[in-house]
């Protein structure tokens, strides 16, 4: 080994806890909340929140270091344009929900990420007691969760309405479409699409408000139902899954696969947004991560451009092209078209 080399790389990934829990605690808090638009002291900060100072300023020393807060030299912080468009709460594209996701629900499933490894089973949530991670019992989730998803997914959905040709899509299907980011970002982008949210009952009822802040109860429709019991919804030209297949194992992700298939006329656009692991599974680091993340989550993994192509084609769909939605959280979208059955002429 040479003397130059040291264990730094090591150490940065360490660091990802510290700076997580910054994060994670500062949100919680409401320090960019009680920010935006002012400024503070440590003095002032310890008092506000009734701590001492040397906790007060390492937590805002740690803030400054990881870009979320600004320190002029006379010892004032300030959020940063970061923090001040994503961790205001009240802000239409406010990031806290998933920070608290992350912290409150996922942060403490890793420290039993062996057990998860061991048995090959979620460790997020009991699944006996729940009867899907998905379920309504987790107040967390139910807090967090799809307020969460809306932040993560407005970025992608956007990506995707710039990246996909919209010309000839005029009925979007959205198979577990909680949340509503994409539905209300493609119609933000395309003035003459309609989208159907289909979720759980439950969910269509928290998604329902985004909607109508939105302003957009005219063109987005909800759909309550269970993808694996309920038939999807007719009528649409295209039908979409966003971070969806990764939620289950192979065979009900092929299930969800034929469902959508089943609902879509012939010509009809099936669009997998996810985070695909490249088919020789040496990254990318956000869809290998992620994937790692479904093991203390659900039964899934994400899956490959490779395998889904396999599974469309057995269902009639042929992959035409995938699209690189880089800088997106989830970075990537397989569009593929239902080729017509050829029907026998008397
Ligand atoms: C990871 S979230 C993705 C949300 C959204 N597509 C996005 O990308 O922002 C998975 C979604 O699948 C929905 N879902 C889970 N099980 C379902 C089921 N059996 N039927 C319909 N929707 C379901 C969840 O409620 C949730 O909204």
């Amino acid at each position: 080994m040479s003397t130059e080399t040291v264990p730094l790389p090591l150490l940065n990934l360490t660091f990802g806890v510290h700076a997580f829990k910054a994060l994670a605690l500062a949100t919680e808090l409401g320090v960019f909340t009680e920010l935006s638009g002012g400024t503070t002291s440590v003095g002032r900060f310890a008092e506000r929140h009734g701590i001492e100072e040397r906790p007060a300023e390492l937590l805002l020393t740690a803030c400054t270091a990881l870009g979320l807060l600004r320190r002029d030299d006379a010892g004032t912080y300030r959020n940063t344009d970061l923090s001040e468009e994503f961790l205001v709460r009240g802000k239409p594209y406010y990031f806290g929900g998933w920070v608290a996701v992350v912290d409150q629900h996922e942060y403490p499933a890793y420290l039993r990420l062996a057990d998860s490894l061991r048995g090959n089973h979620p460790v997020s949530w009991d699944p006996v007691r729940q009867e899907s991670l998905f379920a309504p019992d987790d107040p967390v989730m139910l807090e967090h969760f799809w307020e969460g998803m809306h932040a993560l997914s407005a970025f992608t959905a956007r990506r995707l309405a710039e990246s996909l040709d919209f010309t000839a899509i005029r009925r979007v299907l959205d198979v577990g479409g909680g949340g509503g980011a994409f539905a209300v970002e493609l119609c933000r982008h395309h003035p003459a699409l309609r989208v159907t949210v289909f979720d759980l009952p439950f969910v269509c009822e928290l998604t329902a408000p985004r909607i109508g802040a939105a302003g957009l109860e005219k063109r987005i429709d909800l759909a309550g139902g269970d993808f694996f019991t309920d038939p999807l919804p007719g009528g649409h030209d295209t039908v979409l899954l966003s971070n969806i297949l990764h939620d289950w194992g192979e065979r009900d992700a092929r299930r969800i696969l034929a469902a959508c298939a089943e609902a879509l006329p012939d010509n009809g656009l099936l669009v997998i947004c996810e985070s695909f692991v490249a088919d020789d599974k040496r990254g990318p680091r956000p869809a290998a991560l992620m994937s790692l993340n479904m093991l203390v989550e659900t039964w899934g993994r994400n899956y490959t451009v490779a395998e889904y192509t396999a599974w469309l084609r057995e269902r009639g769909l042929v992959t035409e092209r995938v699209l690189s939605l880089d800088g997106a959280p989830t970075t990537g979208a397989l569009v593929a078209r239902k080729v017509p059955t050829r029907r026998n002429h008397p």
